[in-house]
């Protein structure tokens, strides 16, 4: 696996002069290799968005640098069109990016505005409308502001996807779903990255989301990278976790507590199953 992705000693600074400037980033070093999952996750305020602004251009980097598949973001004459086509950002909140009325004009909108031809736009707006799991012939012709949150979801991805992004990266993608809608819409973007090989990038406040997905976890604190590993080798660090004030899988969360009552259960074991596991192993030596 080769990096498609690295941020070196990245720093951002808004309002810089004024008397609001405020740090965001300290000093950020992130590498991402093609075709992984990697949730960032951390403390509200700590620098999730500010960082992943950088990887479409969003933001230039002021200190530091990104290179992305080969493109460094600091070049001058930088081409923000050709990296928005390789890194597709979706927004925390879809009605940011949602512009159309009828659904599928939104999807084709980007595979247009590239000049496709119109059986390319087609096929890749039935592509994409698949890939998220919306209907093309029930829905290609629906309007778009009737939609439920869920489906407004599915459509602004839809639309990135349209485009063939490389990397997709997303801003707490099941943020006020339901648990059907969001465990849909996560098998949907695991399908995208273990099947189509798109590299994924997420932000989540939500563990149990991040222990199902990732590949590997950056930990940030106050505008810093603080832990970068697996999801259990970052699950299984309660001192790490409660530091940073990062809420741990249920699953864990109860093997921790079972190990701080002196029972001898390993707190690695993040699935439902594997930690179900773990809490029969110690039954028969049970305490009291
Ligand atoms: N446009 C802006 N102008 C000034 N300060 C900003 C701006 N956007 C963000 N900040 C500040 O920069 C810091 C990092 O914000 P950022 O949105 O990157 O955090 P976050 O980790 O994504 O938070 P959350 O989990 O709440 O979304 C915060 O202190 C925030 O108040």
């Amino acid at each position: 696996m080769s990096a498609i992705l690295s941020v070196k000693n990245l720093t951002h600074i808004y309002m810089k002069g004024t008397p609001l400037q405020h740090q965001a980033l300290f000093g950020v070093d992130v590498e991402v290799n093609e075709g992984e999952c990697i949730a960032i996750i951390g403390h509200t305020g700590c620098g999730k968005s500010t960082l992943i602004q950088h990887f479409n251009g969003l933001q230039l980097p002021q200190g530091g640098s990104v290179v992305i598949d080969g493109v460094d973001l600091s070049k001058p004459k930088l081409d923000v069109k050709s990296l928005r086509r390789k890194v597709g950002l979706v927004f925390q909140n879809p009605e940011d990016q949602i512009f159309e009325k009828i659904i599928g004009d939104d999807i084709a909108y980007g595979p247009l505005k590239m000049g496709l031809p119109m059986k390319e736009v087609v096929s890749r707006v039935r592509w994409a409308m698949d890939m998220v799991g919306l209907d093309f012939e029930e829905m290609k012709d629906r309007v778009t502001f009737a939609l439920s949150g869920g489906q407004k979801r599915k459509v602004a991805l839809a639309g990135i996807l349209a485009l063939k992004p490389k990397i997709i990266v997303l801003d707490e993608p099941t943020a006020g779903l339901d648990p059907y809608s969001r465990n849909e819409l996560l098998a949907r973007i695991k399908r995208l990255n273990k099947e189509e090989k798109v590299t994924v990038i997420f932000v989540s406040h939500n563990m149990e989301e991040v222990a199902f997905m990732a590949d590997r976890v950056y930990v940030m604190a106050g505008g810093k990278v603080v832990h970068s590993g697996t999801p259990r080798e970052i699950f299984s660090n309660k001192a790490l976790m409660r530091e940073h004030h990062i809420g741990m899988p249920e699953s864990v969360e109860i093997l921790h507590e079972l190990q701080d009552q002196g029972y001898a259960v390993k707190t690695g074991s993040f699935e439902v199953h594997e930690a179900a596991r773990e809490i029969l192993s110690i039954l028969p030596t049970a305490k009291g």
